[in-house]
């Protein structure tokens, strides 16, 4: 069982697909961004764009949920090489596991350094208010206590240890990198600290449920994210990862609220700027192996 889940997405195809890349741009990107749900504008930051379809690229999965546009796009942030993947990849599109991290294995093959994620996420948290910035400082990987974890099935040394640490899987200084340049675009009202717990999707949860994860002590609760850091960190790239709160979580009977998609894209669009401005921000001020400045 385990080698045929690896069939497709190991070393020399993540090989194949990132020096396709490489030749067909001069951009060589240390930092690599994954656009969440309604997020997708944070790749129109990049200057000298080149913007691949992912039908385009071999070995790629396809985006199939709405306000995720499937493009990866190339290009420079303030000087910075950077990648960004508009539209990511979620379980319950269908994928295996491995496919929806690939993206991360042909981001460190292209050289990047700094993984930097966002999503959209339903607040657990009573003190969240939609349009809350969480900067995750940790998680729950709901799916891999069942055993759905990216790096189930043969390891390839060649991207990292059988058994890697994930007691350090978001870097704490672009954390405080992240509270400090926040700070001083005047976002401390809205930015926030906690742990993101991810289920399968796509159904929403119950109160049950939501209940039950805020008492795990998960703040945030979502459908992506934790593979594609579990996969990051297994080949070494440094992590920063936020939630954007799009919706509080339904915790109590009484409540009228439901979530829904639609509320998730359109908080999106309302943080667009300060996203964008935060990560740009964090991104000049990255230290990499190459001086940029
Ligand atoms: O890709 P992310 O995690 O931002 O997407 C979230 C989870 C579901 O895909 C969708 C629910 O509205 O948004
Ligand atoms: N639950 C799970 N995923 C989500 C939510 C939510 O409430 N909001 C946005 N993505």
């Amino acid at each position: 069982m385990f080698p045929e889940q690896n069939s497709g997405y190991g070393y020399e195809d993540c090989k194949a697909t990132a020096d396709w890349l490489l030749t067909q741009t001069d951009i060589r990107p240390v930092v690599g961004i994954v656009c969440g749900s309604g997020l997708g504008g944070l790749a129109d930051m990049l200057k000298d764009q080149v913007v691949f379809n992912y039908k385009d690229i071999p070995n790629f999965p396809q985006s199939t949920v709405r306000g995720h546009a499937g493009q990866l796009v190339f290009g420079t942030l303030k000087g910075r090489p950077c990648v960004c993947m508009q539209g990511r990849f979620h379980l319950y599109e269908g994928y295996p596991i491995q496919k929806i991290t690939l993206p991360m294995r042909i981001f460190k093959l292209l050289g990047v350094e700094t993984v930097m994620l966002t999503n959209a996420a339903g607040g657990l948290n009573q003190d969240y208010k939609v349009g809350d910035v969480m900067i995750i400082k940790d998680h729950i990987n709901m799916p891999g206590f069942a055993g759905n974890n990216p790096l189930a099935g043969p390891n390839d040394d060649r991207f990292g240890v059988r058994f890697p640490c994930m007691s350090d899987a978001y870097d704490r200084e672009l954390q405080q990198l992240a509270m400090d340049v926040g700070q001083e675009l005047g976002y401390s009202d809205f930015l926030k600290e906690g742990v993101y717990c991810v289920l399968g999707g796509p159904s929403f949860e119950t109160i049950a449920e939501c209940r039950m994860l805020h008492r795990l002590g998960a703040d945030a609760v979502g459908m992506s994210t934790v593979h594609e850091v579990i996969t990051a960190r297994h080949c070494g790239m440094r992590v920063f990862a936020l939630s954007l709160i799009t919706n509080q979580a339904v915790m109590d009977y009484e409540s009228k609220e439901k979530a829904n998609h639609e509320e998730v894209l359109q908080t999106g669009r309302q943080r667009a700027k300060q996203l964008e401005q935060l990560v740009s921000a964090m991104v000049t001020r990255i230290e990499h192996s190459q001086n940029y400045a």
